[in-house]
């Protein structure tokens, strides 16, 4: 990894405007991120290009970004930080913009906005991908009615199912504004860019994580059951039905019986809790383990091959729930519900669950959003969960200065 020496001064917006314009430029392998409560925003390029396959074994990776699809491929892709950038927005600072990206942005400063739209529509509109039509609303009822009958005779105690919807790329899309405007309105999630040439283009903001190992610390969270917050302090204030309560317990089961398929004995459970993710509220526990009083030094790369797909994206049983997905979703999750983050970096590893995200592709963004199927679940009122789940990017691709 190397951090390349500086020397014209801007503003952090025109830093990462000089980014995303080198990047797409130069059709390089590169991810944006902001980490929940933090205004860090932080870059990793790879200028090789190439899409590149590992094993998920975290402890022996360099530095970078990973990816892997909801598919439980035991492969994901890996984002070397050939390039690392790190910047802080709220620090009134300017910044020396690195000698790499001087060129093209003094090309195109006063116009970086349109030169991005126009570079971002060039390079997406050879995307692959899912071409299906998005999930109509009477195919998605039907998918729920079915989870509900093969719950009720016993084949299966929990399913999640997604739709996708198709929202317009605007004609004024701006992409570094409305990465910013994520930030500013959902602190607490992990907002992300990524771009793969030949492999994809993803916007995201995500609530949930699926692990994070620094120093000793492990930390991973149970996250289930979805409403919208309302009142003036819904944190607080908000009570929780049998069905979502016990949607939320199932996951953390999960996590436990994670925990004991390792005999792993000691751990901290702090929760169920309402936890808040833009204007929408979850049942949140958090899982830690000290990794050197347990004995599991490796516990980041042993809990993510066992937890993916945890039951708040898939089901359980898992590999039944899997299976309903596979055949009645209709279309290919891709990075949906797969997971991704920054690994080795700063001595950290975190790695989220990749929701309330969208693909960008061709002249659209492809949004993936699902929703908790239990015996008690009404088909309804699932689909206007993931109409609101959709709509935390959706809201943004058509006017950023929501925030
Ligand atoms: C599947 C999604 O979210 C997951 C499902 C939830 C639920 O069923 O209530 C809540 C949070 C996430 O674990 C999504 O956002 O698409």
């Amino acid at each position: 990894m190397s951090t390349v020496a500086a020397k014209k001064t801007v503003s952090v917006v025109e830093f990462l405007e000089a980014i995303f314009l080198s990047a797409l430029e130069g059709d390089v392998q590169f991810a944006v991120w902001r980490k929940p409560g933090t205004s860090k925003i932080e870059v990793v390029l790879d200028s090789n290009g190439n899409a590149t396959q590992v094993i998920p074994h975290l402890e022996q990776l360099p530095s970078g970004f990973i990816l892997h699809p909801f598919a439980d491929t035991k492969s994901a892709y890996f984002i070397p930080a050939e390039t690392y950038f790190s910047f802080d927005l709220e620090a009134d600072t300017a910044y020396e913009l690195p000698e790499n990206l001087v060129s093209g942005f003094d090309e195109h400063s006063f116009t970086s906005g349109e030169t991005i739209r126009q570079l971002l529509k060039k390079r997406i509109s050879s995307e692959t991908g899912d071409t299906k039509e998005p999930t109509a609303k009477e195919a998605f009822l039907a998918m729920v009615e079915e989870a509900k009958q093969e719950i009720l005779v016993g084949k299966l105690f929990k399913v999640v199912t997604a739709r996708t919807k198709h929202c317009p790329l605007p004609t004024r899309f701006d992409l570094v504004q409305t990465f910013l405007a994520l930030c500013a309105a959902y602190p607490n999630s992990f907002v992300n860019f990524f771009r793969i040439p030949g492999i994809g283009t993803w916007l995201g903001a995500t609530p949930e994580l699926l692990i994070r190992t620094k120093g000793k610390l492990f930390h991973t969270m149970a996250l289930a059951g979805t409403q919208r917050a309302v009142g003036d302090n819904p944190v607080k204030n908000t009570a929780w039905t049998q069905k979502e309560i016990e949607e939320q317990a199932l996951v953390s089961r999960y996590i436990v019986s994670c925990f004991k398929k390792i005999r792993l004995r000691e751990y901290d459970e702090i929760g169920p809790k309402t936890s808040m993710a833009g204007n929408l509220l979850h049942l949140k526990s958090d899982f830690f383990v000290d990794m050197k009083a347990t004995g599991f030094p490796e516990l980041g790369t042993v809990m993510l091959d066992l937890l993916h797909p945890t039951s708040a994206v898939c089901g359980m049983p898992k590999e039944t729930a899997h299976q309903f997905i596979e055949t009645h979703e209709g279309f290919e999750r891709g990075f949906f519900a797969g997971y991704l983050g920054p690994v080795n970096i700063g001595g950290e590893t975190s790695i989220f669950v990749n929701l309330r995200c969208g693909q960008l592709r061709g002249d659209q963004v492809i949004l993936y959003a699902g929703a908790g199927i239990t015996e008690d679940s009404e088909p309804e009122k699932e689909w206007e969960e993931t109409e609101m789940k959709c709509d935390i990017i959706r809201r943004f691709l058509l006017k950023p200065e929501l925030s």
